[in-house]
């Protein structure tokens, strides 16, 4: 990695952000309190396994109790929302997070909307997206959205005034994203462009980003000639590509064709290695935050 000085390595920054959560864990601890994050994943996705996983490991080293419920393809929006209402109800659960995807039959806004705010830890609920929008700091932001701000923040990166240019419209990165880069001071102040499948002349728009983030989930969508020489590009895709030459036949390819565009890039964040380590190290902070906000 060191060959390469223009990286943003998002573990280590990940690392930092987890490091800096540990003293108002002890602190929690300290009064009796444990720290509770608890999971709901729906189905067999192979992918949400790994994730899931990789947050309970997560949450085990910091010292946050979590604990996942499992249940199957069939369970009914009715069965989930009663769930959801018992763990609203159970004190030592401070965050609740329902895995995404869900099954086609579960509406996500139903499910989202039944989370009480202040254990929305993923900060899907109406409520926190409302007021991200509104640029109160009293909710809860999206892990993969508030990952990027605190990525580029610790990276050096300043967007003050700069032209982000955001792939992807949907409401778990590029809508909260968009809200959070352009709001004003501190840490803000960018001019944004949001595109969609539907853009016309979308590498003309990428070629004008200072900072380019890819969130569309295309698999190397962003080519070298799509950026600025000395541009910040953010990858932000999870996509599972077959490759049989790998222990789980898959492997993850982002939204941008990094060998091509590192070169040109200023900065890159890698993927795997980037965007990842952050949205979870940002869904433990948002859980601290829930703990000592809900037993402060
Ligand atoms: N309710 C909900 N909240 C989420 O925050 C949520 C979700 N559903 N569904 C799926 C997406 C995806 N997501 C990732 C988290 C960590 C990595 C991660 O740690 N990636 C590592 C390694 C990935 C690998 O190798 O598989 C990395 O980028 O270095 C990736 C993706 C959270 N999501």
């Amino acid at each position: 990695m060191t060959a390469f000085p223009n990286l943003i390595d998002g573990r280590a920054i990940a690392a930092q952000v987890l490091a800096e959560l540990q003293p108002r864990i002890r602190a929690l601890h300290d009064r009796g309190v444990q720290p509770g994050l608890v999971f709901v994943r729906v189905g067999e996705d192979p992918a949400s396994k790994v994730y899931v996983g990789r947050k309970e490991k997560a949450a085990a080293e910091l010292g946050i109790r979590s604990h996942t419920h499992v249940l199957p393809e069939t369970t009914t929006e009715t069965e989930l929302l009663a769930l959801l209402e018992r763990l609203n109800r159970d004190e030592t659960w401070h965050g609740i997070l329902v895995q995404a995807p869900l099954p086609r039959h579960i509406r996500p806004e139903r499910v989202y909307s039944t989370i009480r705010p202040d254990k929305d830890v993923d900060g899907f609920h109406p409520l926190n997206m409302g007021r991200l929008l509104l640029g109160d700091p009293g909710g809860f932001v999206p892990c993969t959205p508030a990952g990027i701000q605190e990525l580029l923040v610790r990276a050096g990166i300043s967007w003050e005034g700069a032209h982000v240019v955001i792939l992807g419209r949907g409401n778990i990165v590029g809508k909260p994203l968009a809200a959070l880069l352009c709001q004003k001071a501190p840490r803000a102040n960018a001019t944004i462009t949001l595109c969609h499948s539907a853009t016309r002349d979308l590498a003309g728009h990428c070629r004008r980003a200072d900072i380019l983030v890819a969130a569309m989930g295309v698999p190397e969508f962003v080519r070298a000639p799509m950026v600025r020489p000395g541009a910040v590009v953010v990858d932000v895709g999870v996509n599972r590509v077959p490759d049989p030459a790998r222990p789980g036949g898959s492997r993850l390819v982002g939204d941008v064709a990094f060998a091509e565009v590192q070169p040109v890039a200023g900065r890159i964040t890698p993927n795997p290695g980037g965007v990842g380590p952050m949205t979870i190290a940002m869904l433990m902070q948002n859980t601290v935050r829930a703990a000592e906000i809900l037993t402060g």
